[in-house]
This record gives C-alpha cells, structure tokens and sequence, in this order.
C-alpha cells in the first residue's frame, strides 16, 4: 500500500507519516524546496521525499505519474487564519489550485487513488443559537479568506467525485493540536509563552488575542488515524466532521496550559493579535463520522496541552 501525502513536513503530515509507518504503508511526501525538515528528520530513509510544487501542474502531474500511489493524504495548505487576510490570493491560490492540480492529474491519468481532503471547520464561520454542537448539514457562513479556500476545497472534492467518480472523502476537521503544532496557532503560542517564562528567556508577562473565542480541540494523533479511516471505510463524495464534541474558551485553554506549570504571569491583550473577523464558536458533532468508521477520540485535551508544554520544553 503506497500512501503519497502532500506537506509531510508540516505539523499534521509529520504526524500522518509516523501513523501510516505504525501501518506499515509505504510513505512518500511531497516537500518544496523552502520546506523546514525539522519535524520528519527523525524518520530518516524510513520515508521517502519529492520535491513538488503543488501550485505548478506539470510538477504534479509528473509526481502523480511517476509514484501512482494507492492513497493520498492531502495536507498541504496554508492554513494559518491571519495569513489569509494578509494575503488572501495567495491562500486562495495555493489551497485551491493545489488541490485542483491534484484532481485533475489523478483524472486525466486515470488512476483509482483514494484521496482525503483536508477541510475544515471554519467553513462553518458565522454559527448561530441553536446550531451546536455543529453537524455536516449546517450553513456555511465562513469568515476568512482561508475559511472561502477551505469551502472551494471542499465543494471541489464534491464535484469532482459527482463529475468523474473519483475517490474523494471531505474530513471537515474542527481545531487540532499537539506536538510540532507551529508557534502562530493559539495552543502552541501560549505553549511557547509559557516556556519561555519558565527558562527566563521573557518576563512573565502573555500576550493574548480574543480569549472569548470557543474551539474544539482534537490531539492531532487522533486527527491522523480518522484520516487513515476516512479512506479505509468513508464513502466518497461525502464530508465528516472530525472533532472532539467539547469545546473550550481559548482563555480556558490557556488556564489549563498554565495549571501544568509554576510561572506566575501577568495576560496583556495585544491588538496585533485581534482578528477583524472571529469565529466565535467551533463545536463539533462528529457522530456521522463515528457510524462511518467508529473512530473517536481517545486522548484528553488536558495530556494533549501537557504533551505540548513538554515539546516545547524539549525545544532549545
Ligand atoms: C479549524 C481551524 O483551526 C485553526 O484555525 P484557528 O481557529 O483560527 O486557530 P488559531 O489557533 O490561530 O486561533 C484559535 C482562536 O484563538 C484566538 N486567539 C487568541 N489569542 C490568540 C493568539 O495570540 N494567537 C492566535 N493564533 N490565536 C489567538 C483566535 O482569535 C481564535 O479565535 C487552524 O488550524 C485552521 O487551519 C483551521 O482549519
């Protein structure tokens, strides 16, 4: 079983080579030449790396052609929200066009690969009253130039399997963290805070954007092995959600890192941190999913937030 996962190196494709390895599939990633190979440098020769442009079609039509591969993890992204209305083109351009890239060298080579997507659950955006916890069927009101990639990601994976039948499963999934989670996302940042103070290295003060903001938080390593059931046993064409089905205030989040730890610290707001627009709440309802693969969560949010205390610890 050859499995092709685009943006091994980042967070999420660290962890999704580590799980495929545990199923003794054979791993081949996708990485650019700017690429950081801190997080897979620990798999050695156990996997095996191409560089790949996913925004440039013939840099992937050769690598689909070339590796053939039985399963796609499709990761690659840029997933950080901020980024997007910095530069939203260029999110827009680089989810949506590498994933067409992808779709269509697949098609036109004629290949029975399954693919997942990874979706996600900021499509959701805007949730009203009576809409949690979130299920499959809600609107999509999404709030960020990245959360309007997501959906054409999204709708793509639809239309592309209802068009040429490919073998596309849409994994909405909602906010996840964990080990080598990059230091913009919210957990890793105050994670990072927090160590920081702990080694002297700042003054025990923690800079915080939107502290009201609610978000359902998965341990990556649970996120990595739905994937992997995702296409064991989901049904192409169709979306689940992914998630916890309990969520948190991100100032909750930050008391829970703190009880971990002795730092006494002092919260200052930074306005550079405040969106123009936030989700207020992500809450997931992932049953669709759990009937589909019985998968379900397994590790607590409170070992997730102490396992990323200690990554960063471990960090110089
Ligand atoms: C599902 C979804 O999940 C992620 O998107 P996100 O929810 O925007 O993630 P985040 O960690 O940047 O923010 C979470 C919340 O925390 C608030 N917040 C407060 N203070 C800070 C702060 O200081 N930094 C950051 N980053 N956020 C802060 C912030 O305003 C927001 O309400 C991505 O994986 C994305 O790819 C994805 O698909």
């Amino acid at each position: 079983m050859k499995a092709l996962v685009t943006g091994i190196s980042g967070f999420v494709g660290s962890h999704m080579a580590e799980f495929l390895l545990s199923r003794n599939a054979e791993v081949v990633g996708t990485i650019r030449n700017r690429s950081r190979m801190n997080h897979i440098e620990h798999l050695g020769n156990k996997i095996r790396l191409v560089e790949c442009e996913l925004r440039d079609p013939f840099s992937v039509e050769t690598l689909v052609e070339k590796e053939r591969p039985d399963l796609i993890f499709h990761l690659a992204a840029q997933s950080f929200v901020p980024t997007s209305w910095n530069s939203p083109i260029d999110t827009i351009h680089n989810n949506v066009a590498g994933q067409v890239n992808l779709f269509e060298a697949i098609r036109r080579i004629g290949l029975n690969t399954k693919i997942q997507i990874a979706c996600s659950s900021e499509e959701y955006g805007q949730v009203e009253p009576g809409e949690t916890p979130i299920r499959e069927t809600n609107p999509l009101r999404p709030l960020s130039p990245y959360a309007i990639s997501k959906v054409a990601q999204d709708y793509l994976g639809y239309q592309y399997y209802k068009s040429y039948g490919l073998h596309v499963v849409r994994t909405i999934t909602f906010n996840h963290t964990g080990p080598r989670r990059g230091e913009n996302f919210v957990t890793s940042n105050f994670a990072k805070q927090i160590v920081d103070i702990e080694k002297g290295k700042k003054p025990p003060v923690i800079y915080v954007g939107n502290l009201e903001a609610k978000r359902d938080f998965t341990d990556v390593r649970d996120v990595v092995r739905g994937y992997w059931l995702a296409l064991e046993k989901g049904t192409p064409g169709e979306a689940y959600n992914i998630a916890s089905g309990t969520c948190y205030t991100i100032a909750e989040m930050l008391n829970t890192l703190l009880s971990f730890s002795n730092v006494k610290i002092e919260v200052k707001t930074d306005p550079a941190r405040l969106r123009p627009s936030d989700v207020e709440i992500l809450l997931g309802d992932y049953g669709k999913f759990r009937e589909a693969t019985g998968w379900k969560p397994e590790i607590p949010f409170e070992r997730t937030m102490e396992d990323l205390l200690h990554y960063w610890r471990s960090q110089t």
